[in-house]
């Protein structure tokens, strides 16, 4: 890692212009409301509230930077964090890359973050950050899986699949979000690669960069389907109940 990966600012970029079709019909899924605050301010503050993060882009659904920019004034976020809001695209993929696009030279170090992903503990990001200022260049939490995972062929709807392979569960993880990047490597592997990929780390292995794994968080589950706001809830319940509110 140069001098300049050490001593240079730490961005996040938190793609959040998808629209949750899994989570069924309503608002962008970024704009809906966890206990009253919608999602994506959940994770502007997850993000912010680690003291290394000095800016947050928020990549906004195409029709709703203005809606997004709003809300960020709205609500109180941490005067030490700045804040910018670009429209996002068609794939999530785009919509990080228009989000690196928007990040000034000072920035050295990179965080990709969901906004589906609003309640991941800030030790988690800081672990990430801290991977990446220790020398990695592409730093991803995961977990460990509990189920089983099978390969199969994938069929037509409701036709039985056959099994193709039983990966060695020990040797696989569950990979969450915020991943955090040396800039130039994120940069060059959005450049590069024109596969459709699930994560921004899966783009920089292609580079043939190397990608390590540090310990996720339960709490850092994403939003996807609609047991998840119930879940979602429930932890923040916990949290409030814990924080003696
Ligand atoms: N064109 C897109 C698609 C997704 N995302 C963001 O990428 C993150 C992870 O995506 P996912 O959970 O799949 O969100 P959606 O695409 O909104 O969900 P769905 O696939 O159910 O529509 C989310 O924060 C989402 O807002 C984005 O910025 N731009
Ligand atoms: C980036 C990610 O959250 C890592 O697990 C995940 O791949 C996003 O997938 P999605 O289908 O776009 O939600």
């Amino acid at each position: 890692m140069s001098e300049q990966t050490r001593t240079g600012r730490t961005a996040v970029v938190i793609p959040a212009a998808g629209r949750g079709v899994r989570l069924g019909p309503g608002a962008p899924k970024a704009l809906r409301a966890l206990n009253g605050t919608p999602m994506l301010i959940h994770a502007v503050r997850a993000m912010a509230a680690s003291r290394a993060v000095s800016l947050v882009v928020v990549v906004a659904p195409p029709d709703g930077a203005g809606e997004v920019k709003n809300l960020l004034d709205d609500h109180a976020l941490p005067e030490r964090t700045d804040y910018l809001v670009v429209p996002g695209g068609d794939t999530r993929q785009e919509s990080v890359r228009l989000g690196l696009e928007a990040l000034p030279e000072t920035v050295t170090t990179v965080l990709v973050h969901d906004a589906a992903r609003p309640l991941v503990p800030v030790d988690t990001v800081d672990a990430v950050i801290e991977a990446v200022r220790d020398g990695a260049v592409a730093v991803v939490p995961a977990l460990p899986l509990a189920d089983t995972v099978k390969q199969v062929e994938p069929r037509g709807k409701g036709e039985p699949e056959p099994v193709v392979a039983t990966p060695e569960r020990a040797r696989l993880r569950a990979v969450q979000t915020p991943q955090g990047f040396d800039r130039d490597v994120l940069v060059r592997a959005h450049e590069t690669v024109t596969d459709d990929v699930t994560d921004d780390a899966s783009m920089v292995e292609q580079l043939g960069a190397p990608v390590v794994v540090v310990p996720g968080h339960e709490e850092a589950f994403k939003v996807t389907r609609p047991l998840d706001l119930v879940l979602a809830e429930a932890v923040l319940a916990r949290r409030r109940a814990n924080d003696g509110f």
